[in-house]
């Protein structure tokens, strides 16, 4: 493989870290692309972006005023979205515009965020998933090629979760046969949406339906809210942006007011239902949530999002670790790298492991969604709810764990982990974000418990389950688990431990329905233990996922590969087993002594893995113009890049600040 020759000399610890790696690299590369083809292409695409000036910025993004930012943000995407459009879109494949190589490179050109991220990660995919044929042949094409540029506005000031509470309406005339949009109160302007304040000139707005006098639930619409040619927002819109938050500093989320303005009958997104020119509303859809789709769609891409992130941090952490050095072992010993501190690797292992239990769970995760996409082609919507318990779990933890691993990596770095120039806070703040959107943790995993007590109450009742919850029906009265010490073992009792605590679940809310308690009540004061519920039979589908897949995409593999892959799994499972020895304890017969025994191996297979970490880390292959880390480049030059960084703060611009004549120097003499 051609790695970018750097153009330093290389740090010589990460040189030597290079001969001691003992497997294939590019063999790795290639699994965690989906093969060598893609690759390849992958390759192909980042060239396209660097080639085209992507990283080139004279001043750090950090360090531009507030409205800098963001000017210099649209001026990226705007090249980025015509390289997309006219470059890349080509070798992907116009119907994989989704493509995870599209998002990855556009980190080329921000450290941030682009102001035209959702219109292409949430606007065109509601074009695909919403429209009928005809909308789809108006505004897709448009969309695609830019012509137009889309927001995703469904939150509103006062409601993001409950979607049913949302109070923007939109009512039916069918006298001009259009739709009046309009926000009745402070708590209905739209809130949140990406790209908006500034960016967009049309948006997807969910909005109450009424017509004929009578309210339909919540449904989309495709709005232009700003004139194409002059920007100026329309007649009946107010729209700005929201203001400075934790990240998402180069993009424009935005507020949105509509006072009765107007949009013809044919912009209601009609797929799943539609109102007729004389106002006759007509559902067509099976399922009472397809309008939801959308974000069902970036669930499922959140979880490679997040390998993608956690592998940027963890490249970081692990260079850096290896460039490092702290601490005298014995008198007159040179320093160790603090890459060969066993706490070190336990920070720092488990984010590789995390990328790749993430990276091949999320593509079983979206062949998974796929298939149930055929399925409602076909009108069957059966397989849906599991995908919507599976897609809400995923997301809710691959979130999580992705941000707590992200933020280990940051302290793995010690005080340059903290600048900005490192990366790692970009990365954490763009991944706190991914914890609350799409859908907060708790409230998704609230909604796969509710799938996982129907489900507990079906296998009570002896009926076959799905493929997810299958086991189920093997432990729906199993007590406590035998332990037995191997991998297949600990998976089993994952399994166990989250069947465990459904069917505590489903007791609780029994016994609280039995002493008097309306359903709604029981379910409420059971909600503590409905989340823990959730997260454990994630963790069992994340941890049997991982197992199988790595195992079937292993089996042509190189020894060495082989074996590394393998280990790395085998690192993910001990992790989380000793992260639950509680649950193990309460749900298995695990003794002290067999888990005495997995923290022993698991502290061998850290030493193990050790020699090839930092192989591990380069086979992700994120280039020094995607990772923009002083800590993390690929020749680990990281005092002279952080000397480099230091000197482009506009504090250094001069000598003297200003502020010294005008305020310190007068206090200083007693003159203030
Ligand atoms: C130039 C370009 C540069 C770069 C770009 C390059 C590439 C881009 C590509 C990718 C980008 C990738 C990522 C970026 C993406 C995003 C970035 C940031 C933006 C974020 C946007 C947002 O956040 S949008 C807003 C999201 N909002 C939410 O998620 C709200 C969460 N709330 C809900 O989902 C629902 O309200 C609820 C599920 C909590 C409850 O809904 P409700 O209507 O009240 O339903 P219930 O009555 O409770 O339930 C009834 C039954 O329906 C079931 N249900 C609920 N939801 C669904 C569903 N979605 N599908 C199927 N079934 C569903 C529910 O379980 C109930 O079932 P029962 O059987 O139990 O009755
Ligand atoms: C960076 C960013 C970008 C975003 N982009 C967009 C966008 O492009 N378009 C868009 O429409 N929206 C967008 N959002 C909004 C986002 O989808 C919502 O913030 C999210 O869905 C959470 O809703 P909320 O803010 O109303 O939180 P709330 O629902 O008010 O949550 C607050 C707390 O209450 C808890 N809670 C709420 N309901 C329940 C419940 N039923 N049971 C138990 N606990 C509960 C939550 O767990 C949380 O702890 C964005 C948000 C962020 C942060």
């Amino acid at each position: 493989m051609k790695i970018n020759k750097p153009k330093h000399d290389v740090n010589p610890d990460l040189a030597k870290e290079r001969l001691k790696c003992n497997f294939n690299i590019e063999e790795v590369t290639n699994i965690i692309d989906g093969g060598k083809d893609k690759t390849v292409q992958r390759k192909k695409i980042e060239d396209i972006a660097l080639n085209n000036g992507a990283s080139l910025d004279e001043v750090p993004e950090e360090c531009l005023s507030i409205k800098e930012r963001y000017e210099n943000a649209v001026r990226k995407s705007c090249v980025y979205g015509n390289l997309v459009r006219n470059e890349m879109l080509e070798i992907t494949g116009i119907e994989n515009f989704e493509s995870p190589v599209l998002r990855r490179t556009a980190d080329a050109f921000f450290k941030d965020i682009s102001p035209f991220m959702l219109h292409l990660g949430m606007f065109v995919p509601t074009l695909i998933g919403q429209c009928t044929p005809e909308q789809t042949a108006e505004w897709l094409p448009k969309a695609l090629d830019m012509q137009i540029i889309g927001a995703y506005a469904q939150t509103e000031l006062g409601h993001g979760t409950f979607i049913r509470g949302l109070e923007t309406t939109a009512t039916y005339n069918p006298e001009k046969e259009e739709f009046v949009l309009h926000s009745p109160t402070i708590t209905s302007y739209k809130w949140w949406a990406g790209g908006l304040g500034k960016t967009a000139n049309h948006c997807v707005v969910m909005a109450q339906l009424y017509t004929q006098g009578k309210c339909h639930g919540t449904h989309l619409f495709i709005v232009k809210i700003r004139d194409l040619d002059t920007h100026m927002p329309l007649p009946g819109i107010t729209v700005g942006e929201i203001g400075p938050r934790m990240g998402f500093s180069s993009a424009d989320n935005g507020f949105l007011r509509f006072d009765h303005f107007r949009i013809p009958r044919e912009n209601m997104l009609m797929k799943h239902a539609k109102v007729e020119k004389d106002g006759v509303y007509v559902k067509s859809a099976k399922h009472g949530k397809l309008t939801y789709g959308t974000m069902v769609f970036i669930r499922v891409t959140l979880v490679s999002e997040m390998s993608f992130n956690i592998s940027k941090a963890a490249t970081i952490a692990i260079r850096y670790s290896a460039v490092r050095r702290q601490t005298e072992l014995r008198p007159n010993e040179p320093e160790p790298q603090i890459l060969d501190y066993p706490t070190q690797q336990h920070k720092l292992f488990i984010c590789i492991a995390t990328a790749h239990a993430f990276q091949l769970t999320s593509c079983w995760l979206w062949n998974t969604f796929q298939a149930v996409l055929a399925d409602m082609k076909k009108g069957n919507v059966d397989t849906l709810p599991e995908l919507h318990a599976l897609s809400s779990c995923l997301k809710a933890v691959s979130t999580s764990d992705a941000l707590s691993h992200i933020e280990q990596c940051r302290f793995a770095c010690g005080g340059h982990g903290y600048m900005l120039s490192s990366n790692l806070p970009f990365i954490y703040s763009f991944v706190a974000a991914t914890r609350t959107y799409e859908g907060d943790y708790t409230v998704l995993l609230l909604q796969t418990a509710r799938f996982l007590v129907k489900a507990s109450e079906q296998a009570e009742a002896g009926k076959k389950l799905t493929q997810t919850v299958s086991y189920l029906n093997r432990t729906a009265n199993a007590d406590r688990l035998n332990w037995d010490n191997t991998h297949e073992g600990i998976i089993k009792s994952f399994q166990v431990i989250a069947a465990g605590k459904i069917g505590q679940c489903v007791k609780s809310i029994r016994d609280r329905t039995a002493s008097g308690m309306d359903y709604e009540d029981a379910w409420l004061m059971t909600t503590v233990q409905l989340v823990g519920a959730a997260e454990a039979h994630c963790r069992a589908v994340l941890l049997n996922t991982y197992w199988s897949e790595m195992r079937k995409i292993t089996e042509a593999s190189s020894a060495d590969v082989k074996k590394v892959m393998h280990q790395l799994a085998v690192l993910y499972l001990m992790y989380w087993a000793l992260e639950k020895t509680g649950d193990l304890l309460k749900y298995s017969s695990v003794s002290k002594k067999d888990l005495d025994e997995l923290q022993r191996r698991y502290e061998e297979l850290l030493a193990e893995l050790r020699p090839n970490a930092v192989g591990l880390v380069d086979a992700f292959d994120l280039r020094d113009e995607i990772l923009h880390s002083s800590l993390g480049s690929y020749d680990g030059r990281v005092y002279e890049r952080l000397i480099e960084e230091a000197h482009k703060s506009p504090l250094n611009d001069e000598p003297v600040n200003q502020s010294f004549h005008k305020y310190t120097k007068p206090l200083m003499l007693g003159k203030l």
